[in-house]
């Protein structure tokens, strides 16, 4: 057995409380998102993790929410690397509008193709896909050697870019990938084997 990779979505941000397409757009959390960042160092604190660096993407939900989980486990200084490459998945022509509007415009079974579909891209954006050939390699090459060195790997992102990552860590088939929901700010906990596949995942659910 090797190290331990936590992933965790931001909290809740203004823009999912209104249901709008967000994307690369860059909304604050919500009185409820930043309890539910805080809520999630307080499990990993309970659970004694204690990472040795922490990855998170450009945008400000995620970042804050990083922030809220190193105060609460006493490691506000921790070495944190911000990358462009774990951003949400560029949502494109559809960033911005609200989903109920989309889907009486374009139908509930187009909006949901966009929305969790593998390879069917939103106009102008990217599909989960497209996320993930600039996720994965970038978690191959900067972050998993951390992991693989035995550290603990804090990595708080998106829901499209972690539901990326976690295809590939379980392997899922485009069909799999489709019924998977990230929640905010629910850790998820893997412990990796030194060859780097998966030892065992926890998801630190109320
Ligand atoms: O709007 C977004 O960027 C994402 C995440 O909030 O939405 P969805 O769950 O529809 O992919």
């Amino acid at each position: 057995m090797s190290g331990t990779l936590i992933l965790v979505r931001h909290g809740q941000s203004e823009w999912n409380l209104k249901n709008l397409f967000t994307g690369w757009r860059d909304p604050g959390l919500t009185e409820k998102g930043h309890e539910e960042a805080k809520e999630a160092g307080r499990k990993l604190k309970a659970r004694g993790f204690r990472p040795d660096i922490a990855f998170t993407s450009v945008l400000s939900r995620a970042q804050v929410t990083n922030d809220h989980i190193l105060r609460e486990l006493g490691q506000e200084d921790l070495e944190t690397i911000r990358d462009q490459a774990l951003n949400e998945r560029d949502y494109g022509d559809l960033s911005g509008l609200n989903k109920d509007d989309a889907r009486q415009k374009w139908g509930e079974e187009q909006v949901h193709i966009w929305r969790r579909s593998y390879d069917v891209p939103p106009p102008g954006g990217e599909s989960l896909k497209d996320t993930g050939a600039r996720v994965w390699p970038y978690f191959l090459h900067d972050v998993l050697p951390h992991v693989l060195r035995g550290e603990t790997v804090l990595v708080a992102a998106h829901g499209n870019s972690l539901r990326a990552l976690v295809m590939a860590l379980d392997g899922m088939s485009g069909e799999e990938i489709v019924k998977t929901e990230i929640g905010t700010g629910v850790p998820i906990v893997y412990r990796l084997n030194a060859d780097s596949t998966v030892a065992s995942k926890e998801i630190l659910e109320d």
